[in-house]
């Protein structure tokens, strides 16, 4: 049993990064809240009044301290905090999971140092099955992600094929190809292909097809896998942020479940 909590920093006070820091500071037995990094401080610290615990509040060298980095950053800085915290042996909760992607050599690195990286399922379902199912030969995993023009906006995709999600009338496929790909396309919208496909089948055999829908309020994924042992389609819509539609409503407490699991004498699910 451990005999003090484990001490979480976050890395990113964003829209999922703020309702996370929320649920630990309304406290979770075995876990403290005990830094945060934030780009905007004075923004920060206004977000964060009345906690009942403050914690420190600064710069992504200022978590060089804590057991576990909770990663919940724009892609662009995911590496930022994410080598830093493995070569320290620390655990590496990742958020931008699409990131991890183009950083598989830091598995190398947590090899090395004893360091863990750790991808909760996010806002996606089904990953248990999916890693079961993986223990069997699989034919194909395929992820069909639906989003409303706003949950799009701003993809270095759109802007390279020109395409203006806004003027949309009918729901459109934009983009199919594998995980790996969307992930440079989509960096802000695809995580859950990323955390499908490291679940399974890998990042360049793993599928997807994003619609954007003007019909849509929810971020809608649709998970299908054949495999030998099992066939199944996992289907979930999920409330966007409010601050940030891009991000959905479950992420934050996927993250927090998984925090959880860190400490509890007790672990459901595979
Ligand atoms: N795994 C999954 O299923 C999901 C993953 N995600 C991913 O999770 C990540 C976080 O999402 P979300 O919270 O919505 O994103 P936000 O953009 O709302 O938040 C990111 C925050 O990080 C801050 N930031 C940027 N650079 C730094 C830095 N160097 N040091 C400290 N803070 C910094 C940003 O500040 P500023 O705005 O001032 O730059 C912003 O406040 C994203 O990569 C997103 O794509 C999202 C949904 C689901
Ligand atoms: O649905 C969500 O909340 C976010 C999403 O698709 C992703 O990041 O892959």
């Amino acid at each position: 049993m451990r005999q003090r909590p484990l001490r979480i920093g976050l890395a990113g006070l964003g829209s999922i990064g703020q309702q996370v820091a929320r649920q630990l500071d309304a406290g979770i037995d075995g876990l403290e809240l005990v830094a945060v990094a934030a780009s905007d401080r004075e923004k920060a610290r206004q977000n964060l009044a009345g906690f009942r615990a403050l914690p420190r509040i600064g710069t992504l060298a200022d978590l060089s301290d804590t057991d576990v980095v909770v990663e919940m950053l724009p892609a662009r800085a995911f590496a930022d905090i994410a080598r830093p915290t493995l070569e320290r042996g620390a655990t590496l909760v990742v958020a931008s999971a699409g990131a991890l992607l183009s950083h598989m050599d830091l598995v190398d690195v947590a090899r090395r140092t004893g360091g863990r990286i750790i991808v909760p399922s996010g806002a996606i379902l089904g990953l248990d099955a999916v890693r079961a199912a993986c223990e069997a030969p699989v034919a194909s995993i395929t992820i069909e992600t639906r989003k409303s023009p706003a949950s799009l906006a701003g993809a270095p995709y759109l802007a390279q094929q020109g395409i203006d999600v806004h003027a949309l009338r009918a729901p459109t496929t934009i983009f199919s190809g594998t995980a790996e790909e969307a992930a440079l396309a989509f960096p802000a919208n695809t995580n859950v292909a990323a955390a499908l496909a490291l679940a399974g089948l890998g990042p360049r055999k793993t599928e997807i097809r994003v619609i954007a829908d003007p019909a849509v309020d929810r971020n809608i994924h649709t998970i299908t896998v054949e495999s030998a042992v099992a066939r199944f389609t996992c289907h979930i819509d999920i409330v966007p942020n409010p601050e940030n539609p891009r991000s959905g409503q479950l992420t934050s407490r996927s993250i927090i479940a998984c925090l959880r699991d860190m400490v509890s004498p007790v672990r459901i699910g595979t």
